[in-house]
């Protein structure tokens, strides 16, 4: 059906950095012409000059002031921006808001906090400013080339960017463009958001499974690019971005033949610097939703272990300083009595840590949406996840979205309420539990593989341990418990009991 109106085909990027950049070239290649704004002349001109090498150089220009920017571009007034998060933004806004009228359209393409673009939407709201709370995800590649896209507002103003966005975004394999109306307010960045918390769990999965393989199985980096090659063409891994990027990883070497992953520092560093937030934020969300999500949250803890190499290698020393030597440590190397099935396991541990981070997001993002009545549209947002973005999972995907077509997500909002879901996670499980176990005797480390094997066993359990906690509870703070039997509310609530263990 043809859009009531009118076709955008000219707009502002702010922000011309790595994602800016590709965006600005990308939206320019589907007919826009493009004006650009970024306090960096260097990076505004790499991207003119980019845009003559592909051909589209005669649609991009630079503007070194809002009023001159806005003088130039059409009506309404299109801007896309690719900013860090947080103040940023703000003080963009302000800058901008003097030029800005009725109908005018932002369009925030950063990792933004969404309650910082629900108070952004509040204060152009009052002026008929239109903003559109969007994640990217895909990284600078996919900016380029087409990324998937998650745009959240009210329904009129995401009508209004949809074919253009449409028109940029990576393609699913049936065709169907990875953008759609995910919600309103801050929905869109929310999901962003636990994308990217979805992303941390799977990235630790498949590290610890390269961690296995290299130093417990002693594969050199080329099989180990060959094993993954492997997982990405069939079965439940087939079509999953990390694990493809992680072979090509495994398999690339410099011009002097040296494979360029030897030469990677151990350390991630990325949430220490305050640019991102998303890991942070992700599992902030979590605790705050009381949504159980340990995969996402050992990968973060991963992470911050990792990031501060200096405190690991004193620690080290530290723990070391009254041995000659720190031996095999950690890990040691494995030798399973039936090599291929012991991959054939760890294949499908890495896949259940995939499945269960996705399981973890949707919980969230489940409680969230309650809470915050985003109105998510869960069909679009796994549509969205199929191509272009950092977690794309063709198995996981097509199970996810076969659930999800038919059923309302309010009534059960964790994905392993659903019996094909659960039976994954049952079929997986020893395979999970093997591996865990080999790993953790030979030293290891297998944090999310680990997390996502007690979060099976908690979610699937009523014999918990935590009876006697609950009793800890009660006998030193009067925290009251409930009896047995007499749990009736179908929802979390206080007990309604106290025992008096000890007489004050
Ligand atoms: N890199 C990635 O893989 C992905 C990033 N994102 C998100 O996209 C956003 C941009 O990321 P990325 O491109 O990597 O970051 P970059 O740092 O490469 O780009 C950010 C750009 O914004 C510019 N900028 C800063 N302040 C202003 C301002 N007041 N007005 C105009 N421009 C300004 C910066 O200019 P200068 O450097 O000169 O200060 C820089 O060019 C972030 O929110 C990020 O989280 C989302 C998905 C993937
Ligand atoms: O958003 C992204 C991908 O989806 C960006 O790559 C982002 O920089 C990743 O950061 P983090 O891993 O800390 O979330």
């Amino acid at each position: 059906m043809a859009s009531k109106h009118p076709e955008i085909k000219k707009l502002a990027m702010i922000g011309c950095g790595a994602m800016g950049g590709g965006m600005a070239l990308l939206f320019a290649e589907k007919g826009c012409e493009v004006l650009l704004k970024d306090p960096s002349n260097e990076a505004m001109d790499k991207v003119i000059e980019q845009g003559k090498k592909d051909g589209v150089g005669n649609q991009i220009t630079k503007y070194q002031t809002y009023e001159d920017l806005c003088k130039n571009l059409g009506e309404p007034k299109v801007f896309v921006w690719s900013l860090p998060h947080g103040t940023v933004g703000d003080s963009v806004l302000e800058g901008l808001m003097p030029y800005l009228k009725m109908g005018d359209i932002i369009i925030d393409a950063a990792n933004e906090m969404w309650e910082n673009t629900e108070r952004r939407q509040g204060k152009c709201v009052t002026k008929g400013i239109r903003y559109v709370g969007m994640g990217v995800s895909g990284g600078y590649q996919a900016a380029r080339r087409g990324p998937s896209m998650c745009p959240g507002s009210d329904s009129e103003t995401l009508d209004i960017v949809l074919p253009l966005l449409e028109k940029a975004a990576a393609k699913a394999p049936d065709g169907t463009p990875c953008v759609a109306k995910i919600g309103t307010g801050g929905a869109g960045h929310y999901c962003k958001m636990i994308h990217n918390g979805i992303e941390h769990g799977m990235m630790s999965a498949v590290a610890e499974a390269w961690g296995i393989m290299t130093k417990g199985l002693g594969m050199s980096l080329d099989e180990v690019g060959d094993e993954l090659h492997r997982w990405n063409k069939t079965g439940e891994l087939q079509g999953t971005f990390l694990i493809r990027i992680g072979a090509e990883i495994c398999q690339t070497k410099d011009d002097k033949g040296q494979h360029v992953l030897d030469t990677v520092e151990d350390k991630v560093v990325q949430d220490f610097t305050g640019e991102e937030g998303t890991g942070i934020w992700s599992n902030t969300e979590a605790i705050n939703h009381h949504v159980p999500a340990p995969t996402l949250t050992v990968a973060h803890y991963l992470r911050l272990a990792s990031g501060d190499l200096h405190q690991r290698r004193t620690i080290k020393s530290t723990f070391f300083s009254n041995t000659s030597s720190d031996g095999d440590w950690p890990p040691q190397k494995l030798n399973p009595s039936d090599r291929p099935a012991f991959l054939e396991d760890l294949r499908k541990a890495t896949y259940l840590a995939c499945l269960a981070s996705y399981a973890q997001g949707l919980n969230i993002i489940a409680k969230a949406d309650a809470a915050n009545h985003f109105n998510v549209n869960y069909v679009s947002l796994l549509q969205i996840w199929r191509a272009g973005c950092i977690i794309q999972a063709d198995h996981i995907s097509s199970l996810l979205l076969s659930i999800y077509a038919n059923h309302k997500t309010a009534d059960s909002p964790n994905p392993m309420y659903n019996a094909e879901i659960a039976g994954e996670f049952k079929r997986m499980f020893p395979a999970l539990k093997r591996v865990v176990l080999q790993g953790t005797e030979a030293d290891h480390v297998v944090p999310a593989m680990g997390a996502t094997l007690e979060y099976v066993k908690q979610m699937t359990s009523t014999e918990l341990p935590t009876s006697f906690y609950e009793a800890e509870l009660d006998y030193f703070g009067r925290h009251m418990y409930d009896r047995k039997g007499e749990d009736k509310a179908g929802r979390p609530e206080m007990g309604k009991f106290h025992y008096e263990w000890k007489p004050a």
